[in-house]
């Protein structure tokens, strides 16, 4: 079936379809990684929005059963140029195409994706439709231009009760605000004991569970729309330590008095290059973002920036001067990307270890 994608400043493009036939409307955003579709495509921090990879074959290896971020992807669309109807790799379960109709998702084929791209490093990250070739152009626009997208993206895709992930090493409650599983299983290789709770969790809650350290997940949309969670993070600042990550980094911001805006067209691939100030080291790293910790706003606050962007000099790591507690923007946890940052881990089990030997952090006065 022959669908279009139709763009709110007017560009229309006309492909095959794939996946569900169901029309779609989201943000349109690009992903610059070579390789990670499967992960991308789960990712909870695409929430809401129809994602279009720069690299041009995608689905070669197929869909396996181990590589998802999530087992229910939250992604609006996918906007391919080649989709392998023949994909080849041991793991390898099903097409893209058969993935995307099970999960009754609209993926379009056959699109210049590296024009699209252009219009959207131009115009900024802007609204699209997947939809028929029947509809009509002008009656979508409208409609698109008309719709406002959702805010209430970390409540779709946050777990709706806690679970555990068990392990023989330090406790960590982990709050799930659109948690790829690569944390998990980052936290879980190194032996920690995990509790996965929801986003609105209270810090008394959290604190209740006993953890050693807490750890603040990725997620999707804009962090201004999730204040309760800034109200928790302010709450746990000093008393535990913290360790956030992309979205749980800028609620962190927020919550130390930082500012956060959205970008034009975001940061979303395996290949950023990160600048550590400290050491002065670079590493690759995988991102995906599209909102940033404004840099006039750390002023005045207790953060110091750790780490940057070297595209663009944005912010891309905090410590807090006080407490112990240190974020980035970008994912140590790779999946997919480089793994150069991987470290950041065992900083945060470090950073547990050596509170506890100062025994600063016992959660004292906690009312149970
Ligand atoms: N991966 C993430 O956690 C993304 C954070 C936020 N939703 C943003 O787009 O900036």
């Amino acid at each position: 079936m022959k669908k279009q994608l139709i763009l709110e400043d007017g560009t229309v493009f006309i492909g095959e379809g794939f996946g569900s036939d169901t029309h779609t409307i989201g943000e349109v955003v690009f992903n610059t990684g070579m390789t990670g579709y499967q992960e991308v495509l789960s990712d909870p921090s695409y929430c809401g929005q129809i994602v279009t990879l720069t690299y041009p074959l995608v689905g070669n290896y197929g869909i396996n059963r181990d590589d998802f971020e999530a087992i229910t992807p939250a992604i609006q669309g996918f906007i391919v140029k080649e989709a392998a109807s023949y994909p080849s790799n041991w793991r390898s379960e099903k097409t893209l195409h058969e993935y995307f109709k099970i999960k009754n998702i609209s993926g379009i084929v056959g699109i210049d994706t590296r024009k699209l791209t252009r219009i959207i490093r131009q115009y900024g990250t802007l609204k699209g439709a997947i939809c028929s070739i029947d509809d009509n152009v002008e009656s979508v626009l409208e409609k698109l231009r008309a719709t406002k997208l959702r805010q209430d993206q970390v409540k779709q895709v946050s777990t709706k009760t806690a679970y555990p992930s068990p392990g023989r090493g330090k406790r960590v409650v982990l709050v799930d605000f659109g948690m790829k599983h690569g944390i998990l299983r980052e936290l879980n290789k190194r032996d920690c004991d995990v509790i996965v709770v929801p986003y609105n969790t209270s810090a008394i809650e959290i604190l209740n569970l006993s953890p050693d350290g807490v750890m603040l997940s990725n997620g999707p949309g804009d962090p201004k729309d999730v204040p309760e969670a800034i109200d928790i993070i302010k709450e746990l600042l000093g008393k535990i330590p913290l360790f956030g990550i992309c979205l749980g980094h800028q609620l962190f911001a927020l919550a130390c008095g930082a500012n956060t805006e959205k970008m034009k067209f975001g940061h979303r691939g395996s290949n950023h290059p990160v600048k550590d100030l400290k050491t002065g080291k670079v590493a690759l790293t995988s991102q995906n973002h599209g909102y940033t910790v404004e840099d006039s706003s750390i002023e005045n606050t207790r953060l110091e920036v750790t780490h940057i962007a070297l595209n663009d000099g944005t912010i891309e790591g905090l410590l807090h001067k006080d407490f112990p507690a240190f974020t980035v923007q970008y994912h140590p946890e790779a999946s997919p990307g480089p793994e150069d940052a991987n470290g950041l881990f065992e900083q945060f089990l470090q950073m547990i270890e050596s509170e506890e030997q100062e025994g600063a952090y016992k959660c004292q006065n906690v009312q149970i």
